[in-house]
């Protein structure tokens, strides 16, 4: 019986976010089970990003709870303390050091993990080097371990942020609109990045990209002005009239020019 329960990572009751009087979230459910890749989609000024700065600490809803594993009640904790206790946000501009090399940023990330009095001796110890080595890889820039991070591509400074977040070893990841601005090639290495991280970690992702989601989502969150709307797979949510309606109507004729099915 405890198995399902057990398995719930995150989860949101009846959320709402008041600015001066407009409720840009209200009442919002969201539960995220382990090793889940849930994708929050929406008109603009749906709420998927205030919904990401609830559960990340940097808005404090009016009423409602965030709760982490079950028993940790996050819903008033300061945003470093939640992210010490294993929720990373990614933001749309990257936060990489561009003068640093590539090596540099995973270095500083990881150091980020130690104590004030460990991070000033500096130096990496042999599991350490072991691990950032293996992210290099993970994120696909093993061979620009070298170069100044300013130099990177678009979508290459994505991913070595995404590898300095996952240094941190968080345990659930917040991503807003990841592949905005990339290439398709750079697009699908993405996706197949975010299934690999879901293999150990938790990933909401909130996204515009219908290709994109349509691609990688098992389990898709509609928001519609600060509500859930529908949740379910892509093709139930597709099926689904009010969010044609409201949402995939008006990007129909968008996305069957962009899909090549
Ligand atoms: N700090 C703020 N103060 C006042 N209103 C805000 C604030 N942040 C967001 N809003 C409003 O809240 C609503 C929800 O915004 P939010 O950014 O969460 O939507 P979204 O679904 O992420 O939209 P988009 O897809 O366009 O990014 C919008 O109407 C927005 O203008």
């Amino acid at each position: 019986m405890s198995e399902r329960v057990e398995s719930v990572i995150l989860q949101c009751d009846g959320v709402t976010v008041d600015f001066d009087g407009f409720k840009a979230v209200q009442g919002m459910d969201l539960t995220l089970t382990r090793g889940e890749l849930r994708f929050l989609i929406g008109p603009n000024g749906a709420g998927k990003t205030t919904m990401l700065d609830v559960i990340c600490g940097k808005v404090k809803p009016a009423s409602g709870k965030v709760m982490l594993r079950g028993g940790v009640d996050i819903t008033r904790k300061r945003e470093h303390q939640i992210a010490e206790l294993g929720i990373g946000r990614k933001f749309q501009t990257p936060s990489i050091f561009p003068s640093l090399t590539v090596y540099d940023n995973l270095e500083i990330a990881m150091k980020q993990n130690r104590s004030v009095f460990a991070a000033l001796r500096a130096k990496l110890r042999s599991g350490e080097t072991d691990r950032l080595a293996a992210q290099l890889e993970m994120v696909g820039l093993q061979g620009k371990a070298d170069w100044r991070a300013g130099g990177l591509s678009h979508g290459e400074k994505q991913w070595l942020e995404i590898g300095m977040m996952l240094l941190q070893e968080p345990e659930i990841l917040l991503l807003d609109e990841p592949v905005a601005g990339m290439t398709d090639r750079e697009t699908e290495k993405t996706g197949e990045l975010l299934q690999h991280i879901r293999k150990t970690q938790s990933i909401v992702v909130v996204e515009h990209d219908m290709e994109f989601v349509r691609s990688f989502a098992s389990k898709v969150t509609v928001m519609h002005e600060g509500r859930l709307l529908k949740e379910g797979s892509m093709e139930e949510v597709q099926r689904d009239d009010r969010v044609a309606e409201v949402y995939l109507g008006k990007r129909r004729d968008a996305d069957a020019s962009r899909s090549t099915a």
